[in-house]
């Protein structure tokens, strides 16, 4: 299947929400990526559920949150209510995990995973045909514009022969550091899925930089 680009909202003017929204809704990308930071999980606060449903009202593709706080069960079916269509949790945030990837699927969000670059992907084993998506972070969970981290390739590498050992449908996204430098060799190495923040809203033109990465897989 094709690569499928999801720009990452963190690094958008967020003075301008709409527009850029309706940016992405002309663009050529997949999902729209939602950062929720809470200031406890990661060392920085990002914006929450209003943020997010004001979002949706504009977005005609679907949203990919990206919880990056703890206690997530506790917020789950507000983030479905809200509008998102993939809500991921961080195995690290998780005490139950299987009993978080339940309660998103009761929400009828599709469940991903997301695993900090210390988080071996063999955590994941005995979950793995439970996960709709598995999100590799290529740097540390908290900020965006940071350097990627060139570990991520064996980690893909390593989930993708998971993946198809077990005959899971969980799709690879990686988060952090995505540029027209690393996307192809992560396409090669099995991702599915891009997450690319400051890549696409610092470039010239998003909808072209989008275009670009599209077009790499
Ligand atoms: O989850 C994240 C940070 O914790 C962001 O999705 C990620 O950093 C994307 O931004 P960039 O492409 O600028 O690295
Ligand atoms: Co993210």
């Amino acid at each position: 299947m094709a690569v499928q680009i999801a720009p990452s909202v963190l690094a958008c003017d967020f003075a301008n929400i709409q527009r850029e929204i309706e940016m992405l809704n002309r663009s050529a990308c997949d999902y729209i990526h939602v950062d929720i930071m809470d200031g406890v999980f990661v060392p920085n606060i990002s914006f929450g559920l209003p943020v997010t449903a004001a979002m949706h009202a504009h977005a005609r593709k679907p949203l990919d949150v990206h919880l990056m706080i703890v206690n997530p069960d506790q917020y789950v079916a507000a983030f479905r209510e809200a509008g998102a269509a993939i809500i991921t949790v961080h195995a690290e945030a998780c005490t139950h995990l299987h009993r978080s990837i339940q309660g998103i699927k009761q929400t009828g969000s599709q469940a991903g995973v997301a695993l900090n670059p210390h988080t071996p992907v063999s955590f994941l084993e005995d979950i793995i045909e439970d996960i709709d998506l598995v999100c590799i972070m290529s740097v540390n969970p908290g900020f965006g514009g940071q350097k990627f981290i060139p570990r991520t390739y064996d980690k893909v590498r390593a989930l993708k022969e998971l993946i198809v050992k077990r005959g899971s449908q969980a799709k690879i996204e990686i988060d952090g550091g995505v540029q027209s430098g690393n996307a192809a060799a992560l396409i090669e190495a099995g991702a599915d899925i891009l997450v690319a923040g400051s890549f696409v809203f610092q470039s010239e033109d998003p909808i072209a930089t989008i275009a670009q990465l599209k077009a790499l897989g």
